[in-house]
């Protein structure tokens, strides 16, 4: 559902990303591993729009998606769930939940009641400011809001950063609920290796902005992968 072909991203004079070809398919849990700094959310920000390539292609369901701004991305079911999470700390909640009303057609702008169910919390916290949310009610408040938007394609930017155990075991039954729906594919860009390594159905490896590796969980060890993403 997600190609990408020969990626190459740059901040100014500065090339980050070099000939990236990967590609996520529904139903699947595709995890993004590596170091600081070697591109990984570049990556996600030339997938969502954020920041545009400097050439390759990149095909969502067979269309070049690659110079499309990112609220149009976001309408045509890419969810993204930023790095840092970029809650509104002055809307509650629930406003920051609708905000993704502003992807759906006006007979749409309902929050399911699966998203409580996944997060209870959030019916809990419905009325209070975002910015009062601790920083794990944050994450899945804006897991939630993305799901609003009824992504296609769920891009998520290290959800287990700063994050407490409980929740990030919590934020992992989500992603694996997501991923047996079948209706969505699923990239994870991770560091904390063992969540992402449970998590990944296939992964690929980013080092100064170069795949160095990639594969399928059933025919690659997690000693490869391991040593692959710690070199
Ligand atoms: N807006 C920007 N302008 C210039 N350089 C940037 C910008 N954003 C990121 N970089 C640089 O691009 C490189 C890749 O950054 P990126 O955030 O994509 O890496 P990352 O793998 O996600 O790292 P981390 O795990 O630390 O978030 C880094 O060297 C970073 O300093």
């Amino acid at each position: 559902m997600l190609s990408i072909e020969n990626l190459d991203l740059h901040y100014g004079q500065s090339k980050i990303l070099n000939a990236v070809s990967m590609s996520a398919s529904v139903g699947q849990v595709t995890c993004v591993m590596g170091t600081n700094g070697v591109g990984k959310t570049s990556l996600l920000k030339a997938i969502s729009g954020v920041h545009h390539r400097s050439s390759g292609q990149v095909f969502l369901d067979g269309e070049e998606i690659a110079k499309i701004p990112s609220y149009k991305l976001a309408m045509k079911g890419i969810g993204y769930v930023p790095q840092g999470r970029d809650i509104f700390p002055l809307l509650t909640v629930r406003e920051n939940l609708e905000t993704g009303f502003s992807c759906l057609p006006s007979g749409a702008h309902k929050i399911p009641d699966e998203i409580f169910e996944l997060f209870p919390v959030l019916k809990e916290m419905e009325n209070r400011r975002g910015g009062d949310l601790s920083g794990g009610q944050q994450q899945q408040l804006s897991i939630g809001r993305a799901l609003i938007t009824k992504p296609k394609l769920l891009l998520l930017d290290e959800p287990t950063e700063g994050i407490q155990p409980n929740i990030i075991q919590q934020i992992g039954r989500v992603i694996e609920y997501l991923r047996d729906q079948g209706d969505m594919a699923i990239i994870l860009v991770e560091q904390y290796f063992d969540f992402a390594y449970n998590l990944a159905d296939q992964f690929y490896v980013l080092r100064r902005g170069e795949v160095t590796m990639s594969g399928d969980k059933k025919t690659v060890s997690k000693a490869e992968m391991l040593d692959a993403v710690s070199v």
